[in-house]
């Protein structure tokens, strides 16, 4: 495992009016080190993912930095980190249509759909056949975005980022939206990609969280309440704390699953 930070950031905080969504938020990841930020609802995930796509700026003091660089624009950030959020499949399920080949080509371009415009190389199509191999969306090719199950679309998006050979890929609540079988055919073709990727997931379900991942970061409140390794935290106490409710996990061999009375 490197050393090289993949994100820091140090005492951020986001205010909407008198409300902190972060408050004095700081996180340390390192590459090559595959992460679940878990949280219950309302604790900042979503915020902080919109920091780190700045969409959300942290107040004066604040500091963000992705694999060292504090100022990058949205295409190096496709490069550094991919970003797959259930949120943006709704861009790409209504009109016009869009074919999933080219849904995943014009990746390259940051746009919906492929125009006059786009001069598109061999090595794109390249690239983004094996990205949807990667993903095992490849037999999806020639349907459109709208037609596809909630999973495959996931599957095509995540191939979308991935066609920029990103460092990391963080997915925002991946299983959003998946039935309990879609949810662990997804998580396995996750568990391929954690070969090659650091995969940085958000969620608020333990039971997402794939074998390969061995750090955990938990908020609560716009702060890291706990952070540390998997055996040391995902127990009930920590996640009785975590939820604010008395929460049973059980470790069935390397996954793990909570209940609550
Ligand atoms: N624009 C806003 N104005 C005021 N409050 C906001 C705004 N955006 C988010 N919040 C509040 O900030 C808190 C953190 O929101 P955020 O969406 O980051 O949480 P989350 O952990 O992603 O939650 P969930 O699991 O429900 O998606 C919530 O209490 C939310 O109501």
């Amino acid at each position: 495992m490197s050393d090289l930070s993949l994100l820091t950031i140090r005492d951020a905080s986001v205010v909407r009016g008198k409300r902190y969504l972060l408050n004095g938020l700081s996180l340390t990841l390192k590459a090559g080190q595959h992460t679940a930020i878990l949280g219950p609802n309302g604790s900042g995930k979503s915020t902080l993912v919109k920091l780190i796509t700045r969409q959300l700026y942290p107040l004066a003091g604040g500091h963000v930095e992705i694999f060292g660089q504090t100022r990058w624009n949205v295409t190096e950030l496709r490069g550094l980190i991919g970003i797959v959020s259930s949120s943006m499949q709704l861009d790409f399920d209504a009109h016009p249509p869009l074919e999933v080949f080219d849904c995943v080509v014009s990746g390259f371009f940051a746009a919906r759909g492929l125009w006059k415009q786009h001069a598109v190389t061999e090595e794109m199509r390249v690239r983004s056949r094996e990205a949807l191999i990667q993903t095992g969306a490849d037999h999806l090719v020639g349907r459109d975005m709208s037609t596809l199950s909630t999973g495959e679309a996931r599957r095509v998006l995540i191939a979308r980022a991935l066609v920029h050979r990103p460092k990391a890929l963080l997915l925002d609540e991946p299983c959003a939206g998946l039935d309990p079988a879609s949810r662990r055919v997804f998580l396995e073709s996750l568990r391929r990609l954690a070969a090659n990727t650091t995969l940085i997931m958000v969620t608020h379900h333990i039971e997402e969280i794939l074998p390969e991942i061995g750090h955990i970061v938990m908020l609560r409140d716009g702060r890291v309440l706990h952070e540390g390794g998997k055996a040391d935290l995902l127990d009930s106490a920590h996640l009785t704390e975590l939820f604010g409710m008395p929460v049973e996990v059980t470790g069935r061999g390397d996954w793990y699953s909570a209940s609550v009375d």
